[in-house]
């Protein structure tokens, strides 16, 4: 992207505004016009997105200059749009999900200041730029897609005072027989989802948000995340989890009618809060993948337990990866060929009266448990425009008869709801909290 993309972009006049200065420029390297890259602007809603070309017209990326930023570091998402960046984008190859709780005796003033100072922070590190007293953590970086992203626990808006203004998709989601909940590593006041495909970027981007916390918040949890590396793949391909299948196939695109009105909180909405318009929630939840023994598993085994080929993630009934599952097709057993607890097969959109939701996971891996077996699965992220009609009923129903159960241990779980994307000149969650 070309550095005068950014002009005007400056956050002057919010609380501890950021330098507008181009990290790459901190060190002198980029000239007149930056490198070829891509611009993914939420504005519309669903990653629009555009290459913008950038000649080098100073040549200084030429034998022995600074060279131009490679696709993977250009890569910008906007902040400002109808909803928050960080739903619809590509998979990135790093995040961090941090929830945290406001500070004892801070309340909605404190809560708005420090949206605000996120919300300020989150536009400068999007951008590629650097916010005051930088760190140097991302230094020579470009954007790499990061995204921030905020969202409110339920338990925001008895601290604020904004209890009235709860929506009531933010109820507790039920207990699940298959729960192992840790509650130190579950909800929170605050949630914050940061992804971006270099390390460094999500790190830098980490820290300042937990700076930015200040007096106002502490963390209450955080975990950090992974999927491939963009470029990885010879073509772009739906995401591996850490048991090899082939993770995301199902998802609902942002091609289909329905897309937006299954992920998004419609303005006007009967019964909705009138701030949530544009936003979305986001269920999460820690799950534990019990590695030693699915890999002991043999692999048609593994197969019909998720009811596709691991290979290419093609459903057991026939043909490739986006070929509809038949699951009225029967063996010569006589048994269906995608079995009845294939978790294929229970989480269809078909077999759930129509509930979808859209999953944004990133793996995790935090070494060995205290059991001697990896601490590693996924963190599942999915969001939904009302959890009573994405997440609950399916994982109800997963609860009871999936045969991915004997496999993975559900560990943590938040629930928060995600408000629109800021219009230029607000902080997210200004609907909430200045109405
Ligand atoms: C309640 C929601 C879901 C949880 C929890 C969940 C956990 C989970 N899933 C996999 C692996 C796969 N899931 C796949 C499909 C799929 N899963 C869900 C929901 C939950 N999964 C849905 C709605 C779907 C799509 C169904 C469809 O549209 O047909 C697949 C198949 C490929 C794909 O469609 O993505 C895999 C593989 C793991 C490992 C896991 C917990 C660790
Ligand atoms: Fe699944």
């Amino acid at each position: 992207m070309t550095e005068s993309d950014n002009s005007g972009n400056s956050d002057s006049g919010r609380e501890s505004t950021p330098v507008d200065i181009s990290r790459r420029r901190l060190l002198g390297t980029v000239g007149a016009a930056g490198a070829t890259g891509l611009v993914i602007g939420a504005a519309g809603g669903v990653g629009i997105s555009s290459v913008v070309s950038g000649d080098d017209t100073t040549g200084a990326s030429g034998a022995g200059g600074p060279q131009a930023l490679t696709s993977v570091g250009a890569t910008e998402v906007m902040f400002h749009g109808k909803h928050q960046a960080g739903i619809t984008e590509p998979l990135q190859s790093r995040g961090h999900l941090i929830a945290f709780d406001l500070a004892p005796g801070a309340g909605r003033k404190e809560a708005m200041a420090l949206l605000r100072r996120w919300s300020a922070t989150a536009k400068v590190l999007m951008a590629g730029k650097a916010p005051a007293e930088d760190t140097g953590i991302a230094l020579d970086a470009g954007p790499s897609s990061l995204t921030i992203t905020f969202g409110f626990g339920r338990t925001f808006f008895d601290r604020t005072g904004l209890a009235s203004r709860r929506p009531g998709q933010l109820d507790p989601l039920p207990a699940f027989s298959s729960d192992a909940l840790d509650p130190r590593r579950s909800e929170g006041d605050l949630w914050v989802q940061i992804g971006a495909d270099d390390a460094l970027v999500a790190f830098h981007a980490l820290r300042a948000v937990q700076k930015d916390a200040g007096d106002a918040a502490r963390v209450r949890w955080q975990m950090n995340g992974f999927n491939r590396s963009a470029g990885a793949t010879a073509k772009p391909m739906t995401a591996r989890n850490l048991m090899g299948q082939v993770d995301g196939t199902g998802n609902p695109k942002p091609t289909e009618p329905d897309f937006d009105r299954r992920i998004f909180v419609p303005a006007g909405a009967t019964g909705a809060q009138e701030w949530m318009a544009g936003g979305s929630y986001a269920v999460v939840r820690r799950i534990r993948m019990l590695l030693d023994d699915w890999e002991k598993l043999p692999l048609d085994r593994q197969e019909k337990v998720i009811g596709r080929r691991k290979s290419d993630g093609a459903p057991l009934s026939g043909g490739s990866e986006t070929t509809e599952l038949d699951l009225n097709k029967f063996g010569t057993d006589g048994k269906a060929v995608i079995p009845d607890n294939a978790h294929s097969r229970i989480s269809a959109p078909k077999q759930n009266g129509g509930a979808a939701m859209l999953r944004r996971p990133f793996s995790f891996h935090d070494g060995i448990g205290p059991d001697g077996t990896p601490d590693a699965g996924l963190l599942f992220v999915c969001w939904q425009a009302d959890p009573l009609r994405g997440f609950v009923p399916v994982q109800r129903k997963l609860d009871r008869g999936d045969a991915l159960s004997a496999f993975i241990r559900h560990e943590s779980s938040g629930l928060f709801a995600v408000p629109g994307g800021p219009a230029e000149g607000e902080y997210v969650g200004q609907r909430l909290l200045e109405a």
